[in-house]
């Protein structure tokens, strides 16, 4: 018998991704397109844990729970159970099931790749549940979407290919990130679609150097470059440019953008009070707010 989870079984984390800039650089035959970006994981997260023993014999299960519970499906299209599934089919063997729970925290299709940060986490989870240290599960993450090979790093990285070729950041220093989302549900196809009939040119890779020793050069780095989904994003949903607006219109706002295909923005500060006091301003405004320390959260 296959050991098994205790019910008391630790949270896997799924942190939000944050695109610090985002150059399309190419597209491939099959339509995908090239990116060079520089993600980053904030403090807000999902949590996947196992929510009683697993036996064999029994599938892998899903209840979700959260504040953005509500019209997420639990079935096997969920990002959670693909992952389980596409482990399972990697394990070669039959593995032991049972009940996963999500706590849902972040805003779905939000462009801070909340489903991908979810499935890399079962991936994590159910890798060590299993006793399956030998699997690639970088390789495996790519099979579920572009954006789950960096969340199973969990660590800034940055990212090129569609999403797949992954390598260290520049050293940064702590950053005081607020996230705003407006409410708004924002497809990621659509987005690369505008992207492509807005005729923008691509562009090349940012320069970057080995590291920023404060927040003020980094945020001079990325003065340089771009999200060139943005534009595109506020064209389909022109709420997203009145958030950029209104966030750049605090005093303490050293830099905002909008994170991958949208709609969640943003903005970082000198410290972490001022990313608060814009959190509580943000929410008045009936928007989801988190403020956190940049690489703080990550585990
Ligand atoms: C915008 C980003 O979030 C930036 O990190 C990612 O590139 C998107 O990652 P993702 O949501 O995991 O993307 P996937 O689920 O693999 O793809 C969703 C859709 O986005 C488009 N897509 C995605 C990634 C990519 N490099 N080029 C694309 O054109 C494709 O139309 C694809 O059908
Ligand atoms: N566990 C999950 N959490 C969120 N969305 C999920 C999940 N499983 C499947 N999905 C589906 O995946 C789609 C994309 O959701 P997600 O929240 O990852 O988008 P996103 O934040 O825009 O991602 P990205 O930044 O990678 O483009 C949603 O439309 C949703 O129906």
């Amino acid at each position: 018998m296959i050991s098994t989870a205790p019910p008391d079984h630790a949270p896997a984390h799924a942190h939000a991704k944050i695109n610090l800039f985002l150059h399309v650089t190419g597209r491939r035959a099959d339509g995908y397109h090239e990116l060079d970006s520089l993600a980053v994981f904030a403090a807000s997260h999902d949590s996947l844990r196992p929510e009683e023993r697993f036996a064999e014999g029994r599938a892998v299960t899903l209840a979700i729970e959260g504040p953005f519970a509500e019209g997420l499906d639990a079935g096997g299209d969920n990002l959670v159970l693909r992952a389980a599934s596409a482990l399972a089919a990697a394990a070669g063997r039959p593995v032991p099931g049972g009940r996963l729970r999500l706590t849902k925290s972040l805003p779905v299709a939000s462009g801070i790749g909340g489903g991908s940060a979810d499935a890399a986490a079962a991936l994590r989870l159910l890798a060590a549940l299993w006793h399956l240290p030998d699997i690639d599960l970088p390789a495996l993450a790519a099979t579920l979407g572009a954006d789950v090979p960096v969340c199973v790093a969990q660590e800034a990285r940055r990212m090129q290919g569609v999403g797949e070729i992954l390598s260290p950041a520049p050293r940064m220093p702590p950053l005081a990130m607020l996230l705003v989302n407006p409410g708004i549900a924002v497809p990621t196809p659509a987005v690369f679609r505008a992207w492509k009939e807005s005729g923008a040119a691509f562009r090349p890779a940012a320069t970057l150097p080995r590291a920023w020793n404060d927040v003020e050069s980094l945020v001079d780095t990325l003065g340089s470059t771009s999200n060139d989904l943005e534009l595109p994003a506020i064209a389909l949903y022109p709420l997203i440019g009145e958030v950029l607006n209104d966030l750049r219109q605090a005093r303490t706002c050293l830099f905002a953008r909008m994170s991958g295909s949208g709609a969640t923005c943003f903005g970082l500060y000198p410290d972490l009070d001022a990313a608060e006091s814009e959190a509580r301003r943000m929410r008045a405004r009936g928007y989801w707010a988190e403020a956190g320390q940049v690489g703080s959260g990550a585990d």
